[in-house]
């Protein structure tokens, strides 16, 4: 995630990563990397072990075997607090305070960092401009916004410190197909405009690709195929792929 990008430097890297609860195979032996600036979409059935992937890039999960890098280093517990500085992590109904209003959401983490009301305030308006939220909703609690006027207040707040990268959990997973759909191409397009290194976990295969060119698929923890979609409908790495993909099949095929 360093200013001086070029093609071959990993922003995330995993190298032979395994993690268990108790008895449960969180992710087995998994090695990717996120070139820096890429948007890879994650996708996988329920506990493929996405959310856990994602939570280890920005260390609030450690592998038990195998080596998480960020920038070419691998990851040290005494580097997370600068690293979550740099990553924007957003997540499923967007985790907001319900005590805050949308600014004062936005404005913990800068304020923990000194900046003035007014650096905090510019920037908070400058991001409700990105993500087509109305400046007035910057004063209301999240109770008073919609599901997908909070989701857009997650979003600016994972952008609040201009992050080299986003990871997104299932950041659309709650909202009604309109809204969903709305958000859909409003991502896409921040994701274009700001060449960040994304992340993005989505059960939704359509989804995935219209945000991604990449495709991770995953399953039981382990990496099913790594591909385009043409790759994943034609190239199917395992009958499972053919499977996933079928079972999302549209209305319109359904109907048929
Ligand atoms: N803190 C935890 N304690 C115990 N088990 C956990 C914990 N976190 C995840 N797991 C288990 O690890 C496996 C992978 O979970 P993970 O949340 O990464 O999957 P996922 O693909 O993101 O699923 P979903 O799409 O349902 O969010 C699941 O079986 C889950 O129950």
């Amino acid at each position: 995630m360093s200013a001086n990008r070029n093609a071959s430097s990993a922003a995330f890297e995993l190298r032979g990563v395994s993690k268990r609860y108790g008895a449960v195979v969180a992710l087995d032996d998994v090695w990717l990397r996120f070139p820096a600036g890429s948007v890879t979409a994650l996708i996988g059935s329920s506990g493929s072990g996405k959310s856990t992937l994602l939570r280890m890039l920005i260390g609030l999960e450690w592998p038990e075997r195998g080596e998480v890098r960020a920038d070419g280093r691998a990851l040290e517990k005494r580097q997370v607090l600068e690293l979550r500085r740099r990553i924007g992590y957003v997540i499923q109904e967007g985790g907001l305070f319900p005590h805050l209003t949308a600014l004062g959401n936005l404005a913990l983490l800068p304020h923990h960092l000194g900046w003035n009301p007014q650096r905090i305030r510019q920037r908070a308006e400058q991001l409700a401009t990105l993500a087509h939220l109305p400046q007035s909703a910057l004063e209301r609690y999240p109770a008073e916004l919609s599901g997908g006027q909070r989701q857009r207040v997650a979003l600016m707040r994972g952008l609040m410190l201009n992050p080299d990268a986003l990871l997104l959990d299932e950041p659309l997973g709650a909202l009604d197909p309109l809204v969903r759909h709305e958000l859909q191409d409003e991502l896409k397009q921040i994701f274009e405009q700001l060449g960040k290194t994304v992340v993005v976990v989505t059960h939704d295969i359509a989804e995935a690709a219209w945000f991604a060119q990449r495709i991770v698929l995953m399953r039981h923890g382990k990496v099913v195929q790594d591909g385009c979609l043409d790759d994943l409908r034609e190239r199917p790495a395992d009958p499972f792929v053919t499977r996933f993909v079928e079972a999302q099949r549209t209305l319109r095929e359904r109907s048929a």
